[in-house]
């Protein structure tokens, strides 16, 4: 795992224990060597976040997945001390969060960090453009600011025209909508999304993952993002982290996951992705040593495979592939078939 050049947030050996002695847990040389299960069966405690250690880029958007029950809520509310974490150290912009009072810790979750639920949290009783301007309120802002604010969020995530509506006029995607926009009002450095979109239906929900990805191509605020459904992770995350009872078992950009998953468990999650709409020719590319590519076709080696398509199928020779001005192996149609499923193929990365 290569860490970030600038991280949002460093995360040390964070562990969260639920139940009785919790705190000895961590610490016990014997108790750190169990798994999960283990540990519940031995002392009835729930480690939900086991010693995990990463970092989160600053304007990357950052997915957090795993089954249900993995720990993923839980980590992700160690993060502001939501919960309280068991040991461990959390970073954030390089101010020790574990270290800071509980001034500075509200200050954080009110100005640094907002967050987006899966169920939206709206005060019913509150119009649109006061449930949005609400964090600003409490912040003390002055009203024709709060609105100004609101006015100017409502009106980036499509809302225009409802501010005087109350939620229960809304559907649950215009609901979500506000959640992002009171969110977003905070102006935070960092989102965090509790699986903000698994309560839409599915249409709903395509349209809320592009509203996403168009906020942060505009704003480039740090997102991290869970979820429990691989192609959301795939669509949105720079990055992804897979947990498994508490534990981290692998992070990587979607093709890592794919292309070399760490382990079954893993394989197993991505089973079902097309690896051409994941993979790209760095994963499939052969050695080229002894292949004659004078007249090839040359193509970078982060194409997609799915878009190489065309090129690799329409030309008899292998296709070059480079990363740069180096040529770091050649595809062949067979190479191409094997991914799609007509014949078997590969699939060990090159580069
Ligand atoms: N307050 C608590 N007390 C005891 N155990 C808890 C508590 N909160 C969570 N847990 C346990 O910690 C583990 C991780 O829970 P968590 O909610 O973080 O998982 P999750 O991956 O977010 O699950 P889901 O996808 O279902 O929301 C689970 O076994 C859960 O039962």
């Amino acid at each position: 795992m290569t860490a970030p050049a600038t991280p949002d947030f460093s995360v040390r050996h964070l562990w969260k224990v639920f139940g009785h002695k919790a705190d000895r847990i961590p610490n016990d040389p014997a108790m750190v060597k169990l798994t999960g299960p283990e540990i519940l069966e031995q002392t009835g405690c729930v480690a939900a976040v086991r010693d995990m250690s990463f970092d989160v880029a600053r304007g990357e958007v950052f997915v957090v997945m795993g089954l249900s029950g993995s720990g993923k809520s839980t980590l992700v509310r160690c993060l502001t001390r939501l919960i309280e974490p068991t040991a461990g150290q959390v970073f954030l912009e390089g101010q020790d969060i574990m270290k800071a009072s509980a001034s500075a810790l509200r200050d954080i979750r009110r100005k640094k960090i907002s967050m987006v639920f899966q169920h939206f949290g709206l005060l019913p009783h509150r119009s649109v453009v006061d449930n949005v301007s609400y964090g600003l309120q409490v912040r003390g802002t002055g009203k024709a600011e709060r609105y100004a604010k609101a006015q100017e969020v409502i009106e980036l995530v499509g809302l225009h025209g409802y501010e005087r509506r109350f939620p229960d006029q809304l559907s649950g995607g215009m609901q979500q909508r506000v959640g992002l926009a009171r969110a977003l009002a905070n102006d935070p450095d960092v989102l965090l999304f509790d699986e903000p979109f698994s309560a839409l239906d599915p249409l709903i929900r395509r349209d809320m993952q592009a509203e996403v990805i168009r906020l942060h191509r505009d704003m480039g605020k740090t997102m991290i993002f869970i979820t429990h459904d691989l192609s959301e992770a795939l669509k949105l995350g720079d990055r992804i982290l897979i947990m498994r009872h508490g534990e981290l078992v692998q992070i990587g950009t979607g093709d890592e996951l794919v292309g070399a998953p760490a382990d079954d468990y893993v394989a197993d999650f991505v089973s079902e992705v097309p690896k051409a709409d994941v993979l790209t020719l760095k994963w499939i590319a052969r050695p080229a040593a002894d292949l004659d590519l004078s007249t090839s076709v040359t193509l970078p080696a982060g194409t997609v495979i799915r878009d190489a398509i065309p090129a690799v199928m329409g030309s008899l020779a292998p296709v070059r592939v480079v990363d740069g001005d180096t040529t770091i192996g050649a595809v062949t149609r067979d190479d191409i078939l094997g991914v799609i499923g007509a014949r078997p193929g590969h699939t060990q990365a090159v580069a």
